[in-house]
């Protein structure tokens, strides 16, 4: 009984806390916590009234929800049929008392004898509708007791508070945030390889644009494979070291890559090291993130010789950097609308190469299994359940589980002002120049 004080005695204290705050806030703002950034409309009105209804409405949500249990006791069994006059007496889960979080709240529940987890993933959705608030995300970290994370509001809606730039490490990229607020970093040194899917309008390309805003600054030789004509990758031009627009070009691009990787690893041999990542900091290749916008162009063939000669040239030299390229230091990013089989079994073998994976909303669950099937099928109905609205919002991994995120919205303006700011720190890479030149001079010929 005195356990469901405890939110009544949260809401006094955060109240007081609220009405005071001139009088400490100060003193804390000087230890480097800043107030401002308490959320105290949900604290003080937001949490009180969810909780309050979690606990009026518990025993009817969990009737209807079906994670009541009903107690022997009240049964007159006759031949095989409960006959009591009275009804069955239902018991629900005991539910804990709900501890605020900054965007929500979490709470445990402990499960009758002989009851499982599943009833409550099942479930999630109408307690998000019974209590009123964006989600409810189960999981079971316990034996004997299920932990409710609850998300008030959709997170990911409206503007990126954090939009702000941060100091970040090499190769690691903020490009969006997490459903719980944190910012979605992504770390190519952890993950080397991303796929990022989705259809048509869905943010892929914003993603690659937030991701080629992190790297930017950083000391990061960018290549770009834009077979869209190059529309989506051209703001960035002053920053690229080098940008194929047609798959003849990509053809060389990527070959004159594997022969960087090789070339790479004659110098790690040379200095005895596993990788170039244990080279003095003086002798280290510098990292190249290779940006590929639209892969299926690369794979599907007109059906002449010609056009399939080239696509498995392609699809070798790209499976070749993703399988040798994380110890070289030369990483993928690969999008596309859809990645299925039908691109050729080059694609499956890529698949497995590019262990970081964003999934937008996807027209077809095959690209969604592509994916995320290896994660959890849950992740799948996840991004196929994401709207047509929710531009730029994705399911992506994080420490081996999923969530749902949001790219930081990046428009071509702020894209080509970036490439021109740091257009300084364009990496030259001679063998990969040396491949585009002679096609550069021919489009100048032709064009003369
Ligand atoms: N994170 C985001 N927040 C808000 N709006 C977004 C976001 N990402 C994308 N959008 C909006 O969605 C539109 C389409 O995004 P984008 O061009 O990245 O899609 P795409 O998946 O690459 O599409 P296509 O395959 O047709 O090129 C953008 O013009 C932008 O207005």
């Amino acid at each position: 009984m005195v356990a469901h004080l405890i939110p009544v005695a949260l809401l006094v204290l955060a109240g007081l806390a609220y009405l005071t705050r001139k009088r400490w806030a100060p003193r804390l703002a000087r230890r480097g916590l800043d107030v401002r950034t308490v959320p105290w409309r949900w604290l003080l009105v937001g949490y009180p009234v969810t909780a309050v209804r979690m606990r009026v409405t518990w025993r009817q949500t969990a009737l209807i929800a079906q994670l009541s249990i009903s107690r022997r006791g009240n049964q007159r069994v006759l031949g095989g049929v409960a006959v009591s006059g009275t009804a069955l007496r239902q018991s629900p889960p005991r539910l804990g008392v709900p501890r605020p979080t900054r965007d929500g709240l979490v709470v445990r529940v402990a499960l009758h004898p002989g009851q499982t987890p599943r009833p409550f993933l099942q479930a999630a959705e109408a307690l998000a509708h019974a209590w009123r608030v964006y989600s409810v995300r189960v999981t079971s970290p316990a034996r004997g007791e299920v932990v409710m994370t609850v998300t008030a509001q959709d997170p990911l809606a409206g503007d990126d508070p954090s939009g702000k730039r941060r100091e970040v490490p090499v190769l690691t990229a903020p490009v969006g945030r997490l459903e719980q607020g944190r910012p979605w970093i992504v770390s190519l040194l952890m993950v080397p390889h991303w796929l990022v899917v989705g259809t048509t309008r869905s943010g892929k390309s914003n993603w690659i644009n937030a991701l080629a805003l992190a790297l930017a600054p950083q000391p990061v030789a960018l290549v770009g494979v834009d077979l869209k004509g190059g529309l989506e990758l051209a703001p960035w031009a002053a920053r690229l070291s080098a940008l194929a627009v047609t798959r003849a070009e990509t053809r060389s691009v990527l070959g004159a890559l594997v022969d960087e990787l090789a070339d790479r690893m004659a110098v790690c041999r040379a200095a005895a090291v596993r990788d170039v990542w244990e080279l003095p900091d003086a002798d280290r290749p510098v990292p190249i993130v290779v940006l590929v916008d639209e892969i299926a162009e690369l794979f599907l063939t007109d059906g002449s010789r010609a056009s399939k000669e080239e696509a498995t040239a392609c699809a070798t030299a790209l499976l070749r950097i993703a399988q040798l390229g994380a110890a070289l230091g030369v990483h993928l990013v690969v999008s596309g609308q859809r990645f299925g089989a039908e691109l050729g079994p080059g694609a499956t073998a890529l698949r497995a190469q590019l262990a970081g994976r964003v999934a937008h909303r996807t027209a077809d669950s095959q690209t969604a299994e592509m994916a995320l099937g290896d994660l959890a099928p849950d992740a799948i109905d996840a991004a196929q359940s994401i709207t047509t609205e929710e531009q730029g919002v994705a399911i992506t991994t994080d420490g081996g589980v999923w969530m749902r995120a949001r790219s930081t919205l990046v428009t071509t303006e702020a894209a080509r002002q970036t490439a021109t700011d740091t257009a300084g720190l364009r990496q030259e890479l001679p063998r990969v120049t040396a491949v585009l030149a002679p096609a550069l001079d021919l489009d100048k010929e032709g064009g003369a």
